[in-house]
């Protein structure tokens, strides 16, 4: 017997007003019934280069103001730049914790507390570096009407997810806001150890 239940589903879409906007808010689910949401704004046409967001879920620094890293800056900064330019669409990704978690996420915060990075910490916990997967995007986009990207990221893994696919895209820019004093050596890891490509200039 073949199991036809479909692997991503579309369910709802609202308005969602905003502080920098009202935007559009669309619901999709996994068949393991893991949540997601994209927000758009504007309209755009099928072949036009739309700019767009991947944000994986991070509780601490999207809704709890944290500064341990630049993810609350980045989202922010992700819908400024998509209202300044008119249109464009976050995709909101529920992989906590580069896809460990949100608890396994403190004790890694933890274990950094005692001195290691954040590679290492999700390795001392049985982890790989950097659990994600992105097949959602694909149908997110598609149901989007969105072919054409201008990717806003400093990590070249989301780039080339989004290649396979096969979206186009476009250009690629840097969303390289948020460094404090508390999150410059998680930058820095970032950078040395998972391809990030963050202006080594300001991690000085
Ligand atoms: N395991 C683990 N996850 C973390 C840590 N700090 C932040 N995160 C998670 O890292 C992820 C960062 O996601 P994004 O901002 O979408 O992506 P990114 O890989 O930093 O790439 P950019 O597009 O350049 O921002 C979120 O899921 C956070 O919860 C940490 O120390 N350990
Ligand atoms: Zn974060």
């Amino acid at each position: 017997m073949t199991d036809n239940t479909p692997q991503f589903e579309y369910v709802s879409a609202a308005k969602l007003p905003t502080r920098f906007g009202e935007f559009r808010i669309h619901g999709f689910v996994e068949a393991s019934g893991q949540e997601h949401v994209a927000l758009t704004y504007g309209d755009w046409q099928a072949d036009e280069a739309v700019p767009i967001r991947i944000h994986s879920e991070c509780l601490t620094g999207d809704s709890l103001f944290s500064t341990r890293c630049d993810c609350g800056f980045q989202l922010e900064r992700a819908l400024q730049n998509i209202v300044e330019h008119g249109k464009g669409v976050l995709l909101y990704l529920r992989q906590e914790g580069r896809g460990i978690g949100l608890l396994n996420k403190i004790k890694a915060y933890q274990l950094q507390d005692t001195g290691m990075d954040t590679v290492e910490a999700n390795l001392h916990l049985g982890f790989d570096a950097d659990l994600r997967e992105y097949s959602i995007c694909g149908f997110m986009l598609d149901t989007l009407n969105v072919k054409n990207v201008i990717l806003m990221t400093n990590n070249p893994r989301k780039a080339k997810a989004l290649e396979d696919l096969g979206v186009n895209i476009i250009e690629r820019k840097p969303i390289d806001h948020g460094l404090t004093e508390q999150n410059k050596g998680y930058l820095k890891t970032k950078t040395e150890k998972l391809g990030h490509l963050f202006d080594p200039h300001l991690l000085k």
